[in-house]
């Protein structure tokens, strides 16, 4: 079982630096990805509510701890605030549904998903559209959210709170407001799009950033870095995949991946990344992949004032 290192943060949680994404991981897959992800030795999750599985995740922690194999102070949970329970009267409600599907009382991380919201039609319509089809954005500003938000450390229905997808202005802007600073920021991280600027301004606010489609999100065959001859080639050097080459570049340039994976060998492999060391000059090509290109734009949402992509970083 591999031991995976701990970062301390910044409301003095301590948290492992590498955790098992969960996007599209459902029907049966998601608990058994999750059992064999804490055989392999994680003890970091990623879910959310949008993920609609957090019942399995939760239900695959439960099991391994009536096992014995855990105790819930050694698992890391984190879900998210999705974009329709906005509203400073729906967060808690919200954080409540999310822990009712897991059977757990407490969360360890609960972040704000995305900065902008969305009209809310019901707990389940993720997508509230218009006769057009337009998704409905709400103008509910982040700041309100995150006040509801602190109010839910206090009731102890999670240990920390955090926020994802935000830019280095609206972080500035939330800090100006918050009483509790947010721990995390966790945003899109690969080697095509490698947010340096975004890390550095993070990272003199004592925020770690988790990073999300750190592998680039390959599907099927159609692998790009994956399949990149360099990467290949740096990961021949150290007997390494590509995979595992990115991993831990990443863990090195300041970020927490969370790799999703429902393969048992993949799960396995994607922590094995703590008994080798990329050369500087290795680095480096890595760096040279980024262009800036974004996997998740979100497009639909650019026209709130809460878009985060209009900025540089
Ligand atoms: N905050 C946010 O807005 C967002 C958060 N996230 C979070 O980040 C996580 C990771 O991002 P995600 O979009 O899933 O993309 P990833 O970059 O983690 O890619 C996941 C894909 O890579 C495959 N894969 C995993 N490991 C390997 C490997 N070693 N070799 C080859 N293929 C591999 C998986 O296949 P298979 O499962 O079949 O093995 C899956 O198809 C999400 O699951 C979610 O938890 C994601 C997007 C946005
Ligand atoms: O977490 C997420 C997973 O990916 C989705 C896009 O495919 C995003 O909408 C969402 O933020």
């Amino acid at each position: 079982m591999v031991k995976i290192p701990t970062i301390k943060q910044n409301d003095n949680t301590v948290m492992p630096i590498i955790g098992l994404g969960t996007y599209t991981s459902t029907g049966g897959d998601c608990k058994r990805a999750v059992k064999d992800a804490i055989d392999a030795g994680y003890r970091h999750f990623d879910t959310a509510y949008f993920y609609e599985n957090e019942a399995e995740v939760g239900e695959a922690i439960r099991e391994k701890i009536a096992e014995g194999a855990i105790k819930r102070e050694d698992v890391y949970i984190v879900t998210k605030l999705w974009c329709h329970f906005h509203d400073p009267e729906r967060v808690e409600k919200a954080c409540r549904l999310s822990l009712k599907n897991f059977g757990l009382d407490y969360i360890d991380m609960y972040l704000m998903h995305w900065p902008y919201a969305y009209v809310y039609e019901g707990d389940r319509v993720m997508f509230p559209t218009d006769p057009s089809g337009e998704v409905k954005l709400s103008d509910v500003d982040y700041v309100d959210t995150w006040k509801a938000m602190e109010k839910l450390v206090g009731l102890g229905l999670t240990k920390s709170i955090g926020v994802s997808n935000f830019n280095s202005k609206q972080l500035t802007r939330l800090l100006s407001a918050a009483t509790i600073k947010p721990v995390h920021n966790q945003i899109e991280a690969h080697p095509g799009l490698s947010q340096k600027k975004l890390i550095e301004f993070c990272k003199n606010l004592n925020i770690v950033v988790t990073g999300y489609c750190p592998l680039g999100r390959p599907e099927g065959n159609r692998g790009d870095f994956l399949n990149d001859k360099k990467i290949i080639e740096i990961g021949k050097k150290y007997n390494k995949s590509s995979a595992q080459v990115i991993l831990r570049w990443l863990v090195d340039s300041g970020v927490v991946p969370i790799p999703k994976s429902v393969t048992k060998s993949r799960i396995q492999a994607n922590i094995d990344i703590f008994d080798f060391q990329l050369s500087a000059e290795d680095r480096q090509v890595l760096d040279g992949f980024n262009t800036g290109h974004r996997i998740i734009p979100m497009t639909h949402a650019k026209n709130s004032p809460h878009y985060p992509f209009h900025e540089e970083f």
